[in-house]
């Protein structure tokens, strides 16, 4: 089983019946949601008709995910507002299956309310926070149960919290005893616009996201709050006006399953692509292995390492699988006539991977300026760029075919930066993949900039530059040509190291190379790079001890996982 792998979860009714998957999961604001609700209420399906699919959605995962516990005891903590009716619409369905339900009134309801009548007539305990004020019921609760859900506050949230309910949340994120702990909507406390979070707020195992994932929670410090994101779908009308403006997403297996290529029984090599990876300098040896070793895992068929000549011999003997195309240097940093021999030898090559561990050299700059602009030189002809015997005609014939799907990456992004006009120069359906440091440099912004408006500027210069931008970091995002954002619900320290971004680029290329379009690539790509990471840290038991080379080591579990889970 995946760590932090999210799922949506479909709601069936027996009048509905089981519901289809939404290929993405959408991403909205709270205002965005409101609106979609009120179009669905105007659609047909009422309010309260979204409340029952919302509660009866939250009970099917607590009988899927904890109904084989030795036994089974739910409590919900409930609010004044709608995330309370939820949760009460959850406890009665629970009851009437044979769970013992209990529901904790943080704040009164209305006597009348009708949801309240239900659940006591199906079997509910009901107990006030009024009428317990010094918890010991709660905590009775709390010690009896498996679950317990958090029905307190949902989207109506006002920042600060209020005295009597911080108070509740602050000893039940401090009892000693605390069930499995999963949340409707959002735990409460958290803003689901800004991110902001109380710090009373109970730390869910699960967060169960009404319809779609409100964009507070995937901001620090929610995130940290949030457990596992998963869906209830209430199966909405799918051609609701407001549902289809939605243009953030998260990304989940689900959806990267789908873009995993093909493996035909009677693929060739061929079939897989070829990868050309000009990459590595004498500072940095084993970024090209990484990359290349990232991409191979991913299925590529053939990948070329164009490095500087001296590198090859200490690369060669640690790596059987790589065909080399050597490039002149300058002490060991690919030198500018490396980009004829390369642009020479790309005739078969179906994505490019360029940057990884290139240094800064003046050389290597004109290099990435000379591989962009095509500025060939004849009479600057490499006095050497030796190549493996396959490859001589190619470098006979004179062609210069145009630069295939690119991937440009670390000190190439930087090095491209300095070129003039350099979004007009790259080949389409290319993949940019910067770290907020690398995307200042790209774009002139500072980086606490960056980091404070991640997907908008992500989207801004996706769409200006017209390419596809992998903003690298926790929460990592994805933004598409047309202004469309995608993000990876992963944040961990198992890839804070020095490396794990030559891995990235590599998967990510490695599936442009078997022919995927660059947004499934770099979706895909940075979806399983962060799977692998979180797989890693759990197999090494933590994440201080995760090197680059164990996260591609727990590719193939995580591609197994896609496949068969
Ligand atoms: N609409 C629908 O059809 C659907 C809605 N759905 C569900 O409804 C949820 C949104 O419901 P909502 O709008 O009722 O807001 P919600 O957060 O439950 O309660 C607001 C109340 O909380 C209180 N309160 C606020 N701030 C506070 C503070 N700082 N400190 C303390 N208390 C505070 C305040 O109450 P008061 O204190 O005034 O009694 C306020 O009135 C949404 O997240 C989803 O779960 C889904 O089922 C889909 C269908
Ligand atoms: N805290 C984190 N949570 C999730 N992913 C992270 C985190 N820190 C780093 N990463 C990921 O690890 C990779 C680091 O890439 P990069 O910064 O280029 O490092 P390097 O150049 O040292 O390999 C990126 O894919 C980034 O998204
Ligand atoms: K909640």
């Amino acid at each position: 089983m995946l760590i932090g792998r999210p799922a949506e979860y479909n709601f069936s009714s027996p009048e509905s019946g089981p519901g289809t998957k939404e290929a993405e999961m959408q991403v909205v604001s709270v205002e965005q949601m409101r609106a979609i609700e009120k179009e669905a209420d105007e659609r047909g399906v009422s309010f309260a008709e979204m409340m029952e699919r919302a509660g009866r959605g939250v009970a099917e995962v607590v009988v899927s995910e904890y109904g084989d516990e030795d036994w089974r005891v739910v409590t919900a903590l409930v609010g004044s507002g709608n995330n309370g009716g939820d949760a009460l619409v959850a406890l009665e369905t629970l009851a009437r299956s044979g769970w013992t339900a209990q529901a904790y009134l943080v704040r009164p309801r209305d006597e009348k309310d009708p949801l309240l009548e239900r659940a006591r007539t199906a079997g509910v305990l009901v107990m006030a926070a009024a009428q317990d004020k010094k918890l010991h019921g709660l905590q009775e609760w709390l010690e009896n149960s498996n679950v317990l859900l958090d029905g307190v506050l949902g989207t109506g949230i006002q920042l600060p919290l209020k005295e009597e309910i911080a108070a509740i949340l602050k000893y039940v994120s401090e009892a000693e005893t605390v069930p499995h702990v999963v949340a409707i909507d959002c735990p409460s406390g958290v803003d689901c616009n800004t991110g902001e979070a109380a710090a009373e707020t109970i730390p869910a195992e699960l967060t169960l996201c009404m319809q779609a994932v409100k964009q507070g929670l995937l901001r620090f410090p929610a995130f940290e709050k949030v457990g596992e994101l998963r869906v209830v779908n209430l199966e909405l009308p799918e051609k609701l006006a407001s549902l289809k403006k939605i243009d953030e997403f998260m990304v989940d297996g689900e959806q990267v399953a789908g873009y995993l290529p093909e493996r035909p029984m009677t693929a060739h090599k061929g079939t897989f692509g070829t990868l050309m990876i000009a990459a590595g300098s004498t500072y940095y040896i084993g970024a090209p292995l990484l990359a290349a070793r990232g991409a191979y895992r991913m299925g590529v068929g053939l990948v070329r390492l164009a490095v500087a000549a001296p590198l090859q011999a200490s690369l060669a003997g640690q790596f059987p699988e790589a065909t080399w195309l050597l490039l002149p240097d300058e002490m060991g940093m690919i030198a500018e006539g490396g980009a004829e021999v390369l642009r020479k030898n790309l005739s078969r090559v179906t994505a490019f991977l360029v940057g990884p561990g290139l240094g800064a050299e003046e050389t290597t700059a004109s290099f990435i300026k000379n591989l962009l602009t095509s500025a060939e030189t004849p009479h600057q002809a490499p006095s050497f760029g030796f190549l493996t015997s396959q490859e001589e005609g190619e470098v006979e014939s004179g062609e210069s075919p145009k630069l295939p799907p690119l991937v440009m990456d670390a000190d190439g992004l930087r090095l491209m930066a300095r070129v003039d006009g350099w979004p007009e120069l790259l080949p389409p359906g290319s993949v940019l993949t910067p770290h907020p440091g690398e995307m200042s440099a790209l774009t002139g912004l500072e980086v606490a900039e960056i980091q404070a408006n991640r997907q908008e500027v992500a989207c801004k210069f996706a769409k200006k530059w017209k390419t596809t931008v992998i903003l690298k970091g926790a929460l990592t995002v994805i933004a598409a040509e047309d202004g469309r954002a995608y993000i990876i619900p992963v944040a961990s320290a198992a890839l804070a190291k020095a490396g794990s971004g030559d891995v990235l680029a590599g998967i990510v290329a490695g599936l442009l190379a078997q022919g995927r379009p660059a947004l499934e690539a770099a979706v895909a790509g940075a979806w399983i790079h962060a799977q692998a990471g979180l797989e890693a840290a759990d197999q090494l038991g933590g994440t201080a001890p995760v090197l680059a080379s164990d996260v591609i080591e727990a590719i193939p579990r995580v591609l197994w996982a896609l496949r068969f889970e």
